[in-house]
């Protein structure tokens, strides 16, 4: 086992895992100084952050994958909060604007972003489909304590008191922000049911034009069976190896609605009322049914 990942680090009232955080990483990340032509990508854990990882490198490239075939995610588009992050930064490809990635909330990043015109795209997926993932990912990634009951996670997710904080303060957080930053909200449902025109949208605010058969590279890419197929996708945060996607674990089902086998009809109810006394008088208009 990997001496720290026993170890929680509370940062701003929020529970990180401390085999990936420190204290002082999670630090230097909120006074990290954003470049004007930084892009950063920020997700609540479980979002499809892997897959935009893979969408935003590969429009810089043209659909190619020789430039990152021999690059992990997690270094092509480094967590500025984990704490591998320092020794990442200075091999990231020079030809291009820093690609970057967090989960951290609105709240604590948002200061230093706010310094720059660096371009944020905010992914999020509806929240029931990020739970189940969650809940699986708990397992595969060896978080401890080890989650209990399905109906326990539901509990820590709608109090917020799991790993990463709030899903409903992290989507309300940065949504809040979309005037204020230069910001793209994008959901996992929409990259899932309109996957070019998705991948228009963000060309054009990344500022790079597309042909439409580089557009049809990028598509077969960032595919879920091309991407299972792919070892440099992830890598197991318990071995530090690279994971074999073939077994199916990090690319679990990639499906819209998986919610719908796992939440009884009480959890359901549950849910939606949590996620309605949050969300529906914010004022934000999100794209998920919740039934
Ligand atoms: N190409 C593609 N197509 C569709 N779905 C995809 C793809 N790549 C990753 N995924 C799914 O995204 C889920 C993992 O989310 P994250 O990458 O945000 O996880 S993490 O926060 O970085 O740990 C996880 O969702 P679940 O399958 O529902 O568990 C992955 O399968």
């Amino acid at each position: 086992m990997n001496e720290r990942m026993d170890t929680i680090e509370i940062f701003d009232g929020i529970r990180f895992p401390g085999f990936m955080h420190t204290l002082e990483s999670l630090k230097a990340a909120c006074a990290f100084q954003f470049q004007d032509t930084d892009i950063l990508l920020v997700t609540f854990p479980k979002s499809g952050t892997t897959w935009m990882q893979q969408v935003l490198s590969l429009i810089f490239c043209k659909g190619h994958l020789w430039p990152i075939h021999h690059l992990p995610n997690w270094a092509r588009m480094p967590w500025i909060e984990q704490s591998s992050f320092s020794s990442l930064l200075p091999k990231l490809n020079s030809s291009w604007p820093r690609l970057l990635t967090s989960h951290l909330s609105a709240k604590v990043l948002a200061p230093a972003l706010m310094k720059s015109k660096a371009k944020v795209v905010y992914m999020a997926r509806n929240p029931k489909d990020t739970l189940v993932s969650f809940y699986y990912f708990h397992r595969i990634a060896g978080f401890l304590p080890e989650p209990g009951s399905f109906e326990d996670f539901v509990d820590e997710f709608l109090e917020g008191t799991g790993f990463f904080g709030s899903w409903f303060d992290h989507v309300k957080g940065w949504l809040g922000l979309q005037k204020d930053l230069n910001l793209l909200f994008v959901t996992y449902e929409e990259l899932h049911q309109e996957p070019r025109r998705t991948i228009q949208k963000l060309s054009e605010f990344l500022g790079q034009s597309l042909g439409p058969e580089e557009e049809d590279v990028i598509l077969e890419h960032c595919s879920f069976s091309f991407m299972s197929q792919s070892s440099m996708v992830n890598y197991s945060l318990l071995s530090k190896e690279i994971i074999d996607h073939s077994q199916g674990k990090f690319l679990r089902k990639g499906i819209v609605g998986d919610w719908r086998e796992h939440f009884t009809s009480e959890l359901d109810e549950k849910f939606n009322a949590v996620y309605q006394s949050k969300i529906g008088d914010s004022g934000l208009c999100l794209p998920w049914t919740m039934d």
